[in-house]
């Protein structure tokens, strides 16, 4: 894994969560992320003004961006949970899926230490097959063999909580309600013990049991010594899973630090 030579110095601060030497797994250095919406001026009308509109277009006009990060620098280490807050459209679900490689970056650099899985979107599911094959599919997906799917299958099930109410698992996925689906993605993301595992919001959508469960599953992930980051609107999931929180706000890198002092200004800060 490549190193970033520069403006790291700030993350000094944050503290192993293990003893023992810090391996980094993520780095981003003064990364900047800007989408490009095209024709996003005036976009309403009929289908033929919008076809004249697109007939006339000119190379590089009428193109917006929206620069959506801008500088974030910090270091993830094994064995931390790292919670992303800020307001809403303040960068932080861009962040995430720049990390996964999903979305290049403008400027600066993103280095990470194995392949992050990103929940919910690494995910291949496919909503007309049953839970049962998506199970399968998913494992495959994240590159586990059969035996192994297999072997967990049974546990991923009931971790989801999906045939607590009957045999759901062998109905197709779009049969199931938004809750359901996401417990079951986030089952199958968490069978496997990733090096660094990115969830966003998935917390949020599975009921107060299914909470518990996630967040006991999320300490398990980080004792077994890989990263995990969390976004989420709900400061209780992050005090109670994450070590360590980064606050970004209008896509600038607000706080870097443990979680009670950046939940402490954040809370402050939306007070206001
Ligand atoms: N596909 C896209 N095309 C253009 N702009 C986008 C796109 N996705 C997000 N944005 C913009 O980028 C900025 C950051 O959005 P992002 O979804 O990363 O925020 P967020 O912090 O995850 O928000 P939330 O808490 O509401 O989920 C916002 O201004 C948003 O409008």
């Amino acid at each position: 894994m490549a190193v970033a030579e520069k403006g790291l110095e700030k993350d000094a601060a944050a503290e192993p969560a293990q003893g023992g030497e810090r391996r980094p797994t993520v780095i981003a250095d003064d990364v900047h992320i800007v989408y490009r919406v095209y024709g996003g001026a005036r976009g309403r009308g009929s289908a033929t003004a919008a076809l004249s509109r697109i007939l006339r277009r000119k190379p590089g006009g009428n193109v917006r961006e929206v620069h959506a990060v801008k500088g974030v620098t910090f270091t993830a280490y094994r064995g931390e949970a790292i919670g992303l807050i800020g307001s809403n459209g303040s960068g932080k679900s861009t962040l995430l899926r720049a990390i996964a490689g999903l979305l290049p970056v403008e400027r600066g650099r993103v280095y990470t230490d194995g392949q992050p899985s990103l929940l919910g979107v690494n995910a291949a599911l496919m909503n007309d097959l049953t839970g049962e094959r998506n199970v399968i599919l998913g494992g495959l997906a994240m590159g586990m063999t059969k035996t192994q799917i297999e072997e967990r299958y049974q546990d991923i099930v009931d971790f989801s909580g999906i045939n607590e109410k009957g045999d759901f698992i062998s109905l197709p996925m779009r049969t199931y309600s938004s809750g359901m689906a996401a417990r079951l993605r986030f089952s199958i993301a968490a069978a496997k013990d990733h090096d660094v595992l990115m969830i966003d919001e998935a917390l949020a959508t599975g009921d107060k049991r299914f909470q518990k469960r996630s967040e006991a599953r999320i300490r398990e992930l980080r004792k077994e010594a890989g990263t995990v980051f969390l976004v989420s609107h709900n400061n209780k999931s992050i005090r109670d899973t994450c070590n360590r929180v980064l606050w970004l706000e209008h896509g600038e890198l607000r706080m870097d630090g443990p979680t009670d002092e950046v939940l402490k200004e954040y809370e402050e800060f939306t007070r206001k």
